[in-house]
Protein backbone atom coordinates (compact mmCIF):
# COMPACT_ATOMS: atom_id res chain seq x y z
CA UNK A 1 0.00 0.00 0.00
CA UNK A 2 1.14 3.40 -0.88
CA UNK A 3 -0.82 5.34 1.45
CA UNK A 4 -2.13 3.67 4.46
CA UNK A 5 -4.18 5.34 7.42
CA UNK A 6 -5.39 4.32 10.60
CA UNK A 7 -7.12 5.25 13.25
CA UNK A 8 -7.01 8.70 12.38
CA UNK A 9 -8.27 11.48 15.07
CA UNK A 10 -8.87 15.06 14.22
CA UNK A 11 -10.23 18.18 15.92
CA UNK A 12 -10.82 21.75 15.49
CA UNK A 13 -10.70 22.50 19.34
CA UNK A 14 -12.88 20.34 21.66
CA UNK A 15 -15.17 19.06 18.39
CA UNK A 16 -14.37 15.89 16.92
CA UNK A 17 -14.15 16.17 13.23
CA UNK A 18 -12.26 13.14 12.26
CA UNK A 19 -13.08 10.10 14.40
CA UNK A 20 -10.56 6.83 14.03
CA UNK A 21 -10.78 6.98 10.12
CA UNK A 22 -8.51 4.24 8.49
CA UNK A 23 -7.91 3.11 4.87
CA UNK A 24 -5.27 2.19 2.44
CA UNK A 25 -5.00 2.56 -1.44
CA UNK A 26 -2.29 0.80 -3.99
CA UNK A 27 -0.23 2.39 -6.49
CA UNK A 28 -2.61 2.89 -10.09
CA UNK A 29 -5.85 2.91 -7.50
CA UNK A 30 -8.56 5.72 -7.80
CA UNK A 31 -10.19 6.14 -4.83
CA UNK A 32 -12.85 8.85 -3.71
CA UNK A 33 -13.70 10.55 -0.31
CA UNK A 34 -17.46 10.32 -0.19
CA UNK A 35 -19.82 12.03 2.12
CA UNK A 36 -22.18 14.69 3.29
CA UNK A 37 -21.29 18.58 3.63
CA UNK A 38 -19.23 19.00 6.85
CA UNK A 39 -18.70 15.08 7.04
CA UNK A 40 -14.78 15.80 7.34
CA UNK A 41 -13.90 14.78 3.91
CA UNK A 42 -11.25 18.21 3.51
CA UNK A 43 -9.65 17.80 6.40
CA UNK A 44 -9.03 14.31 6.19
CA UNK A 45 -7.29 15.21 2.83
CA UNK A 46 -5.16 17.85 4.87
CA UNK A 47 -4.26 15.42 7.05
CA UNK A 48 -3.00 13.27 4.90
CA UNK A 49 -0.90 15.78 3.38
CA UNK A 50 -0.08 16.97 7.19
CA UNK A 51 -1.02 20.40 6.28
CA UNK A 52 -2.89 19.56 10.03
CA UNK A 53 -1.49 17.13 12.03
CA UNK A 54 -4.33 14.44 13.63
CA UNK A 55 -4.12 14.05 17.17
CA UNK A 56 -3.89 10.13 17.25
CA UNK A 57 -3.57 7.84 14.45
CA UNK A 58 -1.00 7.14 11.95
CA UNK A 59 -0.57 7.78 8.05
CA UNK A 60 2.10 6.01 6.33
CA UNK A 61 3.40 7.10 2.99
CA UNK A 62 5.09 4.70 0.88
CA UNK A 63 5.86 3.14 4.91
CA UNK A 64 7.06 6.12 6.25
CA UNK A 65 5.33 8.18 8.40
CA UNK A 66 3.73 11.30 7.31
CA UNK A 67 4.50 13.17 10.41
CA UNK A 68 7.91 12.21 10.10
CA UNK A 69 8.70 13.45 6.58
CA UNK A 70 10.01 16.79 5.84
CA UNK A 71 7.64 19.07 3.15
CA UNK A 72 10.14 17.65 0.47
CA UNK A 73 10.21 14.51 0.92
CA UNK A 74 6.39 14.74 0.88
CA UNK A 75 6.25 16.54 -2.52
CA UNK A 76 8.69 14.19 -4.08
CA UNK A 77 5.68 11.51 -3.42
CA UNK A 78 2.57 13.20 -3.00
CA UNK A 79 0.75 16.19 -4.78
CA UNK A 80 -2.63 17.72 -3.35
CA UNK A 81 -4.83 20.06 -5.39
CA UNK A 82 -7.15 21.84 -2.23
CA UNK A 83 -10.41 23.07 -3.23
CA UNK A 84 -8.97 26.89 -3.15
CA UNK A 85 -6.73 28.38 -5.49
CA UNK A 86 -5.26 31.72 -6.17
CA UNK A 87 -4.52 33.38 -9.48
CA UNK A 88 -1.60 35.20 -10.35
CA UNK A 89 0.40 36.97 -13.38
CA UNK A 90 1.90 33.88 -14.26
CA UNK A 91 1.84 32.26 -17.14
CA UNK A 92 -0.08 28.62 -18.01
CA UNK A 93 3.46 27.47 -18.79
CA UNK A 94 5.29 28.90 -15.14
CA UNK A 95 2.67 27.67 -13.24
CA UNK A 96 2.50 24.09 -14.41
CA UNK A 97 6.19 24.19 -14.41
CA UNK A 98 6.27 25.44 -10.49
CA UNK A 99 5.17 21.21 -10.59
CA UNK A 100 8.62 20.55 -11.27
CA UNK A 101 10.27 22.37 -8.13
CA UNK A 102 10.64 19.37 -6.02
CA UNK A 103 12.67 17.42 -8.47
CA UNK A 104 14.87 21.18 -9.59
CA UNK A 105 17.66 21.41 -7.83
CA UNK A 106 18.82 24.75 -9.52
CA UNK A 107 17.10 24.92 -12.86
CA UNK A 108 14.43 23.53 -14.84
CA UNK A 109 16.10 21.06 -17.38
CA UNK A 110 15.43 20.50 -20.83
CA UNK A 111 13.32 17.10 -19.48
CA UNK A 112 11.39 19.24 -17.13
CA UNK A 113 10.22 21.59 -20.12
CA UNK A 114 9.62 18.66 -21.71
CA UNK A 115 7.21 17.12 -19.12
CA UNK A 116 5.53 20.40 -18.64
CA UNK A 117 4.67 20.66 -22.61
CA UNK A 118 3.31 17.04 -22.25
CA UNK A 119 0.99 17.75 -19.40
CA UNK A 120 0.03 21.02 -21.05
CA UNK A 121 -0.88 18.47 -24.33
CA UNK A 122 -2.30 15.83 -22.04
CA UNK A 123 -5.02 18.16 -20.23
CA UNK A 124 -5.85 20.31 -23.49
CA UNK A 125 -4.33 23.34 -21.86
CA UNK A 126 -1.34 23.24 -24.75
CA UNK A 127 -3.11 26.77 -26.52
CA UNK A 128 -3.26 28.33 -23.17
CA UNK A 129 0.05 27.85 -22.31
CA UNK A 130 1.15 31.57 -22.73
CA UNK A 131 -1.83 33.37 -21.08
CA UNK A 132 -1.71 34.31 -17.76
CA UNK A 133 -3.37 32.62 -14.58
CA UNK A 134 -5.44 35.83 -13.74
CA UNK A 135 -7.00 36.05 -17.32
CA UNK A 136 -8.37 32.04 -17.30
CA UNK A 137 -11.94 31.79 -16.15
CA UNK A 138 -12.42 29.36 -13.12
CA UNK A 139 -12.80 26.18 -14.85
CA UNK A 140 -9.50 26.74 -16.50
CA UNK A 141 -7.78 27.42 -13.57
CA UNK A 142 -8.76 24.62 -12.06
CA UNK A 143 -7.22 22.47 -14.90
CA UNK A 144 -4.50 24.62 -14.62
CA UNK A 145 -4.05 23.80 -10.75
CA UNK A 146 -4.58 19.99 -11.68
CA UNK A 147 -1.87 20.40 -14.39
CA UNK A 148 0.48 21.61 -12.20
CA UNK A 149 -0.10 18.26 -9.21
CA UNK A 150 0.47 15.69 -12.60
CA UNK A 151 3.35 17.54 -13.43
CA UNK A 152 4.72 16.89 -10.22
CA UNK A 153 4.71 13.70 -10.50
CA UNK A 154 3.74 12.11 -7.55
CA UNK A 155 3.46 8.66 -6.04
CA UNK A 156 -0.06 9.73 -4.64
CA UNK A 157 -2.48 12.51 -6.28
CA UNK A 158 -5.04 14.14 -3.31
CA UNK A 159 -7.75 15.86 -4.60
CA UNK A 160 -10.03 18.05 -3.12
CA UNK A 161 -13.34 18.21 -5.21
CA UNK A 162 -10.83 18.37 -8.74
CA UNK A 163 -14.34 18.97 -10.72
CA UNK A 164 -16.03 21.56 -8.69
CA UNK A 165 -15.60 24.41 -11.43
CA UNK A 166 -15.65 22.35 -15.04
CA UNK A 167 -18.67 21.73 -17.47
CA UNK A 168 -19.91 18.34 -18.06
CA UNK A 169 -17.34 18.14 -20.87
CA UNK A 170 -14.47 18.71 -18.30
CA UNK A 171 -15.29 17.06 -15.75
CA UNK A 172 -15.05 14.05 -18.26
CA UNK A 173 -12.11 15.01 -20.08
CA UNK A 174 -10.06 15.69 -16.80
CA UNK A 175 -11.54 12.52 -14.83
CA UNK A 176 -10.09 10.73 -17.37
CA UNK A 177 -7.04 12.47 -17.84
CA UNK A 178 -6.13 11.58 -14.45
CA UNK A 179 -7.33 8.29 -14.46
CA UNK A 180 -5.35 7.33 -17.35
CA UNK A 181 -2.31 8.60 -15.38
CA UNK A 182 -3.47 6.96 -12.38
CA UNK A 183 -3.02 3.41 -14.54
CA UNK A 184 0.13 4.29 -16.52
CA UNK A 185 1.65 6.29 -13.91
CA UNK A 186 0.67 4.07 -11.17
CA UNK A 187 -0.14 6.94 -9.16
CA UNK A 188 -3.02 6.18 -6.00
CA UNK A 189 -5.85 9.19 -6.74
CA UNK A 190 -7.08 10.09 -3.60
CA UNK A 191 -10.02 12.49 -4.78
CA UNK A 192 -12.96 14.06 -2.67
CA UNK A 193 -16.06 14.06 -4.70
CA UNK A 194 -18.96 15.39 -4.70
CA UNK A 195 -20.88 14.39 -7.74
CA UNK A 196 -22.01 10.43 -6.83
CA UNK A 197 -22.48 9.78 -10.85
CA UNK A 198 -18.35 11.16 -11.86
CA UNK A 199 -17.37 9.01 -8.39
CA UNK A 200 -19.22 5.63 -9.80
CA UNK A 201 -17.88 6.05 -13.06
CA UNK A 202 -13.90 6.92 -12.27
CA UNK A 203 -13.16 5.53 -8.90
CA UNK A 204 -11.50 1.81 -8.27
CA UNK A 205 -12.82 2.51 -4.25
CA UNK A 206 -15.12 4.13 -2.33
CA UNK A 207 -14.49 5.77 1.57
CA UNK A 208 -17.95 6.84 2.41
CA UNK A 209 -18.00 9.21 5.25
CA UNK A 210 -20.51 10.35 7.66
CA UNK A 211 -20.08 13.09 10.09
CA UNK A 212 -16.78 12.12 11.29
CA UNK A 213 -16.41 8.83 10.54
CA UNK A 214 -16.66 6.33 8.03
CA UNK A 215 -19.78 4.59 7.23
CA UNK A 216 -18.55 2.09 4.61
CA UNK A 217 -15.26 1.29 2.67
CA UNK A 218 -14.58 -0.61 -0.59
CA UNK A 219 -15.32 -1.23 -4.01
CA UNK A 220 -18.88 -0.57 -5.55
CA UNK A 221 -19.82 -3.14 -3.76
CA UNK A 222 -20.79 -0.42 -0.69
CA UNK A 223 -22.05 1.99 -3.24
CA UNK A 224 -25.78 0.51 -2.36
CA UNK A 225 -28.72 2.29 -2.22
CA UNK A 226 -29.35 1.69 1.29
CA UNK A 227 -25.79 2.78 2.49
CA UNK A 228 -25.82 5.78 0.08
CA UNK A 229 -29.49 7.07 1.47
CA UNK A 230 -27.89 6.38 4.85
CA UNK A 231 -24.65 8.42 4.55
CA UNK A 232 -26.61 11.15 2.73
CA UNK A 233 -29.83 11.00 4.60
CA UNK A 234 -31.92 11.16 1.30
CA UNK A 235 -33.51 8.15 -0.23
CA UNK A 236 -31.92 7.08 -3.15
CA UNK A 237 -31.89 4.10 -6.10
CA UNK A 238 -29.17 2.68 -7.49
CA UNK A 239 -29.50 1.68 -11.23
CA UNK A 240 -27.63 0.54 -14.02
CA UNK A 241 -27.78 2.10 -17.38
CA UNK A 242 -25.66 1.12 -20.47
CA UNK A 243 -23.77 -0.76 -17.72
CA UNK A 244 -22.84 2.31 -15.35
CA UNK A 245 -23.98 2.60 -11.69
CA UNK A 246 -25.76 5.90 -11.73
CA UNK A 247 -27.59 7.11 -8.57
CA UNK A 248 -31.03 8.32 -8.80
CA UNK A 249 -32.30 10.37 -5.55
CA UNK A 250 -36.01 9.18 -5.34
N1 LIG B 1 -10.56 25.92 10.44
C1 LIG B 1 -11.64 25.37 11.03
N2 LIG B 1 -11.95 25.66 12.31
C2 LIG B 1 -13.02 25.06 12.91
N3 LIG B 1 -13.85 24.18 12.31
C3 LIG B 1 -13.57 23.86 11.04
C4 LIG B 1 -12.46 24.42 10.33
N4 LIG B 1 -12.45 23.91 9.08
C5 LIG B 1 -13.50 23.07 9.00
N5 LIG B 1 -14.17 23.04 10.17
C6 LIG B 1 -15.35 22.22 10.46
O1 LIG B 1 -14.97 20.85 10.36
C7 LIG B 1 -16.05 20.10 9.81
C8 LIG B 1 -15.52 19.29 8.64
O2 LIG B 1 -15.15 20.19 7.62
P1 LIG B 1 -14.62 19.67 6.21
O3 LIG B 1 -14.28 20.87 5.39
O4 LIG B 1 -13.56 18.66 6.44
O5 LIG B 1 -15.91 18.95 5.68
P2 LIG B 1 -16.24 18.38 4.23
O6 LIG B 1 -16.75 16.99 4.43
O7 LIG B 1 -15.07 18.55 3.33
O8 LIG B 1 -17.43 19.32 3.82
P3 LIG B 1 -17.92 19.92 2.41
O9 LIG B 1 -18.53 18.77 1.67
O10 LIG B 1 -18.95 20.92 2.83
O11 LIG B 1 -16.74 20.54 1.71
C9 LIG B 1 -17.13 21.09 9.42
O12 LIG B 1 -18.17 21.03 10.38
C10 LIG B 1 -16.43 22.42 9.45
O13 LIG B 1 -17.32 23.43 9.86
Amino acid sequence: MILSVNGVEFNYRSRIILDKVGFAVQKGEFLSILGNNGAGKSTLLKTLNRILLPKKGSILLDNQEVSKLSRLAIALKMAYVSQHYESNRQTVFDAVLLGRKPHIKWEAAASDLALVQGVLAKTGLEEYALRYLDELSGGELQKVIIARALAQEPEVLLLDEPTSNLDLRNQIEVLRTIQTAAKEKNIAVVAVMHDLNLALRFSDKFLLLQNTKVFAAGGPEVMTAANISQAYGVPVSVERVQNQMVVIPT
